[in-house]
C-alpha cells in the first residue's frame, strides 16, 4: 500500500476477566511500527473509555446488557468518525460482542457492506437461544436485518439499526457452533466455509469462492471480524474459547493477505486475545504475535519479503 493509507486503532476494551489487555499487549508487539515499516500511515486512537455501570444485573439470561450495549454506542461513533475520515479502522478487542459497534458504526458511514466472520464459532445465538447469555456468542444476531423479529427490548441498546443481510456474510472457520446457531444458519442459507470445507477445498479455493460469492452481485466493502480463536490453540491457545482443529498459521495469514488483495478491506476487527487464558508466557507471546501477523497480512505484507 501506498503511504496513503492511514490505519487507525478505535482499541476497545470490555471490563473483562482479561480480555480487556490484548489491545496494550498487540501494541507493545509492534504492530504500529511493523505497519509503519511496511509503508503505512498508521494513526492510533487510543483505547476508548467505557462507562461502568454499578449493578448490571442479567436481562432474563443476557449478562453484561448496560455496559456492552454502552460501549458499543460509542465504538460506533468511534468507527464512523475513522471511516468519514476515508481511513481503515482496525478495531482491537475486547471480546467479540464489540463487532456490534464496529460493524455498525462501519455501515453507517459508508452503507451496504460484505462481513467475512473469521471463527471457530458463528457468535449469531439471539438473547433467547443463547446457552450462557455472554453477548460475544451473539452480535450478529443484533445486526443481521434477517434476525430483527429474534431480538427482545434491551437496555442500551435501541440506539442498533440493523446493517447486514445475511446473504452478504461469509463464515470460514466455523467447528463449534449451538444446534440453535445451526438452524438460523441453514433458515437463512448463510454461506459457512467450516473446517470440513478447508480441509475439504484448501484455504486457497475457500478464499477464492468467498471473493467470488461477495462479488457476484455488488461489490460492496469488506468488513473482516477476526476471531483468534478460528486459529488453532496450539498456535493461539490465550484465548477465552478454544477449540481444536483450527486454522493453521499459515491458514490464519493467508485468510487476511488474500483479502488485503481485493482492494475491498474496509475494516478490521481483531479480538479475544485473552493473555490470562495463556498458561505460559510463551503462550500469550504465540498468541499475541500471530494477531499481529494476521493484521500485517491485510495491509499489504506478503511472506515473499
Ligand atoms: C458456541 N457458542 C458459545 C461460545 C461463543 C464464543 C464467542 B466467540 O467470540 O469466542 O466466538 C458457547 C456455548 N457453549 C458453551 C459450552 C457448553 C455448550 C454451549 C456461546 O456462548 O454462545
Ligand atoms: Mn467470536
Ligand atoms: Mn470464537
Amino acid at each position: 500500500p501506498g503511504s496513503d493509507w492511514v490505519f487507525v486503532f478505535t482499541v476497545c476494551v470490555q471490563p473483562r476477566d482479561g480480555v480487556e489487555r490484548g489491545p496494550d499487549l498487540i501494541r507493545a508487539a509492534g504492530l504500529r511500527d511493523k505497519l509503519q515499516g511496511q509503508g503505512c500511515a498508521v494513526k492510533d486512537y487510543g483505547n476508548l473509555a467505557f462507562e461502568e455501570f454499578a449493578n448490571d444485573e442479567p436481562v432474563g439470561r443476557v449478562k453484561n446488557v448496560r455496559s456492552v450495549g454502552s460501549a458499543n454506542q460509542r465504538l460506533s461513533e468511534a468507527v464512523q468518525a475513522v471511516k468519514r475520515d476515508g481511513h481503515t479502522s482496525v478495531m482491537l478487542g475486547g471480546d467479540h460482542s464489540l463487532a456490534i459497534g464496529s460493524i455498525h458504526g462501519h455501515s453507517a458511514a459508508v452503507g451496504e457492506l460484505s462481513v467475512v466472520w473469521v471463527d471457530a464459532h458463528a457468535d449469531i445465538n439471539t438473547p433467547l437461544t443463547s446457552p450462557t447469555g455472554n453477548i460475544h456468542g451473539q452480535p450478529l444476531s443484533y445486526v443481521l436485518y434477517e434476525l430483527q423479529s429474534k431480538i427482545p427490548v434491551l437496555p442500551n441498546f435501541s440506539w442498533i439499526k440493523p446493517c447486514v443481510s445475511a446473504k452478504d456474510l461469509v463464515y470460514i472457520g466455523l467447528r463449534d457452533v449451538d444446534p440453535s446457531e445451526h438452524h438460523l444458519l441453514k433458515l437463512l442459507g448463510v454461506k459457512v466455509f467450516s473446517m470440513t470445507e478447508v480441509d475439504q477445498l484448501g484455504v486457497s479455493k475457500v478464499m477464492e469462492e468467498t471473493c467470488d460469492y461477495l462479488s457476484a452481485r455488488v461489490k460492496k466493502p469488506i468488513h473482516l471480524s477476526y476471531d483468534i480463536d478460528a486459529i488453532d490453540p496450539s498456535v493461539t491457545p490465550a484465548t477465552g474459547t478454544p477449540v481444536v482443529g483450527g486454522l493453521s498459521y499459515r491458514e490464519g495469514v493467508y485468510i487476511s493477505e488474500h483479502l488485503s488483495q481485493t482492494g475491498l478491506l474496509s475494516a478490521v476487527d481483531l479480538v479475544e486475545v485473552n493473555p490470562l487464558r495463556g498458561r505460559t508466557e510463551q503462550d500469550v507471546q504465540s498468541t499475541v504475535h500471530t494477531a499481529v501477523d494476521v493484521l500485517l497480512g491485510c495491509f499489504g505484507r506478503r511472506r515473499e519479503g
